[in-house]
């Protein structure tokens, strides 16, 4: 089971690697990853298990985050309201690709954190409002999602990792809260 100590801070180099595409078929060794990763992301999102077992809450995750430069992640982003706990997105990603992208783009109005990041860094972090994205699925299918607003940022956030870039990479050091006109800021 993935817990903190799992996940590498910055200064591990490794944050900064371009990680590598797994192989297909998939291993069983990248599925249970895959697996291990997914289940850390609801372990942190669940209020006893997260206070039990010491868990930062996180909507996603990468794999460099453990160390392990292969191009996967894990995104488990719930839904608003309670009474519906359905996820408005929940998986794991093999070998993820921007296809496309908007012209429009987005950020938090709350800026972003990260778990291998243990201070606060504020600032706009800009993004793409929406994406079109391919990945393999655990099953080894090919799927192509078109993901916009807060989905579109965390997937963002996590293929950064893949590629070496750290959330506040993106943010203006001169104004961090600058912003170009029509940029959609999301609540
Ligand atoms: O890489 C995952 N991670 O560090 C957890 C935080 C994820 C995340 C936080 C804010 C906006 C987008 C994504
Ligand atoms: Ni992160």
């Amino acid at each position: 089971m993935i817990t903190m100590e799992d996940i590498i801070r910055e200064g591990n180099p490794t944050l900064r690697e371009v990680a590598h595409e797994v192989t297909v078929p998939l291993s069983d060794e990248d599925i249970k990853l895959g697996q291990d990763m997914m289940e850390f992301l609801k372990n942190s999102q669940d209020p006893v298990k997260a206070e039990e077992l010491g868990l930062r809450g996180g909507v996603g995750l990468a794999a460099p985050q453990l160390d392990i430069s292969k191009r996967i992640i894990a995104v488990h982003v719930p839904n608003g309201d309670l009474e519906n706990p359905e996820p408005t997105l929940s998986a794991v990603m093999y070998n993820p690709k921007i296809l496309s992208h908007s012209v429009q783009d987005a950020c938090l109005g709350e800026g972003e954190g990260c778990l291998s990041v243990d201070r606060e860094v504020p600032g706009y972090v800009v993004r793409h409002n929406k994406i079109t994205l391919s990945y393999i699925d655990t099953d080894g299918v090919k799927q192509k999602i078109r993901l916009k607003n807060y989905e579109a940022i965390v997937v963002q956030h996590e293929i950064d990792h893949l590629n070496g870039v750290m959330f506040y990479d993106h943010i203006n050091p001169e104004n961090p809260y600058a912003l170009k006109d029509g940029v959609l800021v999301i609540e």
